[in-house]
């Protein structure tokens, strides 16, 4: 008799890596594939901290789950509706072949017994007519089923890709440590999930109209059969959960621990070099077997209990086997039904059974499914919390709230206590506050206990976006701070440490800040929090900038993107898309203040630290007539002309030689988005392109840039860091953030760099150990510990070097 029952899996299974998978041999395996719980955070294997909790077995939660993250699809694509009406209109047309089918058996039979060959070859005619015309209904449903399940999983995708890329939450997500391989979930889960959840539902519908249609032939058959098929198949339903029930623990596991062993490999490729010159093979081995060892342990364990649940599921299947033929026989034997009907009885009796005990056969790929249900909807609800968190921060900042007036009250008191005590060098001063108040009191705790745990009071930092207009009071356009940082206290991820405490900064348009001190004080922190990526703390830190795309970021090792050398010159603006998403801000307003340095002057005092900026040194420079005051990381994308001088500006003109003999013949012109410009002149690139009288690129220097490479193998990281200060310069952020942006370089390139970052008008705040720097910048954020295991912080004025003189300072 032909099975009419289509399994679960599709194609789509069947592309994902094969590991792991039960023998095919296993009958009740339906291949779904093993997902597994996150690890134990004290587990040796695990790479972030990880919930203590396991995966949930509360079936409310997994139902609310499974609704959360089933439902928008379907509400939101109306396409998708209708072709989900016709897949269910296919599934139906299923089940109508294969009660066609069972009359078309029980003829063929009866004429078979009746030896009547003329009937006989006519019920064979018709059977093989309905085979014909039946079989494409099942493939046609199958195919269907797994393109929707394909095209759900694809929107699915781009779904969460684009919350897990928004408002920085990646970034969050990977600090925090709240959920484990986020990569699996997006890419293998998501796939498992919209497979799994519309081949189920359609089994489901499936198993019930079957289940009604089949119980009619039965029950007009013989209804004690029926009755006793209905117990039999709700008893073994109910033993086998409870005997399913750690599967999906197990299959939680297994998925963690797979790609665990994934990431170890991923990183030996990835720091291959690092591991060379180590000679870090042994190690690597031994770590990557203990991964591997998890796996394989975890799998035995899923093999076990898969083994004693198929006991049950087996002799389940075959006992029953036999059942209603030795039944309904003795109707044949009284001659009160034909030989026809036994097997249509048998049909029939296997129909119900199978859809009566789905759970039964399904068990494994149900754990398997719930399991994933848990790991999309807890990686869901991790992102939603995120960013809720992230807009209440926002929201605050936009209301102006002043998150701790006691504790600016309290540091003002102090400022004048300190000027009453009068050193004659301090300006301004500022101080941690030790009034009540809850950022107040935990950052006194945080003094005098060493910080841990006491970060937990701390309302947030405020990172708002100001409007040109915004800032600064009265003071003329031009003349406000493009960073103001008031009463700042940084903590690290989870409130685990205090670091900076009670900051007071203003960095006005053109200047330059230098933050220097020893290892792990907090200066890379402190950029951190500036470029919003750090919110634990509290303060507030305004930007008088036009987007998040006005502020840059260089660090010491620079991000190679995987692409040409043209992307990596012009990351991250090759989307077009710099400047938007601004989530931490309050307002994204164009700045008034630009790129322009007028040498703005800060006499302001605020309400911290009764402040009196002296104005920067009357040499700051106006921006050079070479270079083009707006900021461009918000203009069109620069052409290869303005890539080509950058390069060369940054001394990587070689790189251009290099790889343009290796570049692939040019097609047609050099580039399509070059404009044969390139006037090598030295100055920086102009987002215009058109201003200069440029010589024309060669054409294998213009072809480098569509060379590919592992450009982060195949440069040294000297030459990484200036591919870093080619973008700069092409990015024209109105603010850049440079951590040891040079630490790779000689002195003079490193004085070449910053000579033209200044001509570029760029306002910058670097972080470096080298006391070469203090040439370059302005001013000097100098962190030290305050031998109370805190961090105490001075600002001085650099430049001319005979005047310097301290602007502010931290209380002790
Ligand atoms: N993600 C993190 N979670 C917890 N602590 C962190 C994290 N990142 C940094 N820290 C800790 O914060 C402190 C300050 O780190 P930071 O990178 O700001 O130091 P730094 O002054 O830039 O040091 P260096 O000069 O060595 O680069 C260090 O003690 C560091 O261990």
């Amino acid at each position: 008799m032909l099975q009419h029952r289509f399994p679960l899996s599709s194609g789509l299974r069947s592309a994902r890596p094969a590991s792991w998978r039960r023998p095919a041999s296993r009958p009740a395996w339906r291949g779904l594939p093993r997902v597994a719980q996150p690890q134990r955070s004290d587990s040796p294997l695990t790479l972030t901290p990880k919930r203590a909790d396991g995966p949930s077995t509360d079936l409310r939660v997994i139902l609310g789950r499974l609704v959360k993250l089933a439902l928008p699809y379907w509400q939101t694509e109306s396409s998708a509706r209708w072709k989900l009406a016709g897949v269910v209109g296919l599934t139906l047309a299923t089940t109508g072949v294969s009660v066609v089918f069972n009359f078309l058996g029980r003829d063929f039979f009866t004429a078979l017994s009746e030896k009547d060959e003329v009937a006989f070859k006519y019920q064979l005619v018709k059977y093989l007519a309905g085979f014909a015309l039946g079989i494409p209904v099942f493939v046609f449903k199958g195919y269907f089923q797994s393109k929707l399940a394909l095209e759900w999983r694809q929107w699915m995708t781009e779904r969460l890709l684009s919350d897990y890329l928004e408002g920085r939450t990646f970034y969050g997500l990977q600090q925090s440590g709240e959920v484990d391989n986020p990569d699996q979930r997006i890419s293998s889960d998501v796939a498992t999930f919209t497979d799994t959840a519309l081949g189920l539902s359609l089994t489901l519908l499936n198993a019930g109209i079957d289940l009604v249609s089949f119980s009619g032939i039965l029950f007009s058959i013989y209804p004690p059969l029926f009755a006793a098929l209905i117990v039999y198949s709700l008893g073994g339903t109910a033993a086998s959960v409870a005997l399913g029930k750690n599967l999906v623990t197990l299959n939680f596991t297994q998925e963690a621990r797979e790609a665990d062993f994934r990431y170890g490999l991923v990183r030996v490729r990835e720091n291959a070099e690092s591991i060379a010159f180590y000679g870090g093979e042994r190690d690597e081995r031994e770590l990557l077997k203990e991964r591997l060892q998890a796996a394989v342990t975890n799998y035995l364990g899923l093999l076990t209990a898969s083994r004693n649940l198929d006991f049950f599921t087996s002799f389940y299947r075959y006992l029953i086997q036999l059942l209603p033929a030795a039944v309904v026989a003795p109707l044949f034997f009284q001659g009160k039904i034909d030989f026809g009907v036994i097997n249509q009885s048998q049909s029939a009796f296997n129909h119900i059974l199978n859809d009566v005990s789905l759970v039964i056969y399904q068990i494994e790929s149900l754990a398997g499914f719930s399991a994933v249900v848990d790991r999309l909807g807890e990686f869901q609800e991790a992102m939603t919390a995120r960013q809720e968190q992230q807009a209440k921060l926002a929201s605050a900042a936009e209301a102006g709230d002043e998150v701790k007036p006691a504790a600016a009250a309290a540091a003002a008191a102090a400022a004048a206590a300190a000027a009453d005590g009068g050193d004659g060098t301090a300006i301004a001063v500022a101080a941690v506050a030790v009034v009540p108040g809850p950022s107040a009191a935990a950052a006194a705790a945080a003094a005098v206990g060493g910080g841990f745990g006491a970060a937990e009071a701390l309302p947030g930092i405020q990172l708002r976006l100001l409007a040109g207009g915004e800032q600064g009071g009265d003071r003329p356009a031009g003349r406000r701070p493009l960073l103001r940082v008031h009463d700042l206290t940084v903590v690290t991820p989870r409130g685990s440490n205090v670091l900076l405490r009670g900051l007071d900064l203003e960095v006005p348009p053109g200047s330059s800040l230098l933050v220097m001190g020893p290892s792990g004080a907090g200066k890379t922190s402190l950029l951190r929090a500036v470029a919003g990526l750090w919110s634990d703390g509290s303060g507030r830190i305004e930007l008088c900038v036009g987007g998040r795309g006005e502020v840059m970021f260089l660090p010491q090792r620079p991000y190679m993107v995987l692409g040409t050398l043209r992307d990596q010159a012009l990351y991250p603006r090759r989307c077009g898309d710099q400047g938007a998403d601004p989530p931490t801000t309050s307002s994204s307003s164009t700045n008034d203040n630009g790129g322009a340095s007028d040498g703005g002057t800060h006499a302001e005092a605020n309400g911290a630290s009764a402040s009196s900026s002296p104005s920067p040194p009357s040499s700051s420079p106006s921006p050079p007539s070479s270079s083009p005051s707006p900021p461009s990381s918000s203009g069109p994308l620069p052409d290869d002309s303005e890539v080509l001088r950058a390069l060369e500006m940054v001394q990587l003109g070689h790189l251009l030689t290099r790889y343009g003999r290796q570049a692939p013949p040019p097609h047609g012109a050099t580039s399509a988005r070059s404009n044969g410009n390139g006037n090598g002149n030295g100055s920086p690139p102009s987002s215009s392109g058109s201003s200069s009288a440029p010589a024309p690129a060669s054409s294998s220097a213009a072809a480098a840039l569509d060379v590919v490479a592992d450009w982060s193998s195949s440069l040294s990281l000297g030459e990484q860091q200036r591919l870093g200060w080619a973008r700069l310069l092409l990015a024209r952020p109105q603010l850049a953030l440079l951590d040891e942006a040079t630490s790779a370089l000689d002195q003079k390139t490193e004085a070449r760099l910053y000579k033209v970052l200044e001509q570029s008008g760029i306002t910058f705040i670097s972080v470096g150990h080298r006391s070469t720097l203090r040439e370059f910048h302005r001013e000097l954020l100098q962190l030290r510990p305050d031998g109370a295991g805190g961090v105490a912080w001075e600002v001085r004025r650099l430049a001319p070097a005979a005047e310097e003189v301290t602007v502010r300072v931290a209380a002790p």
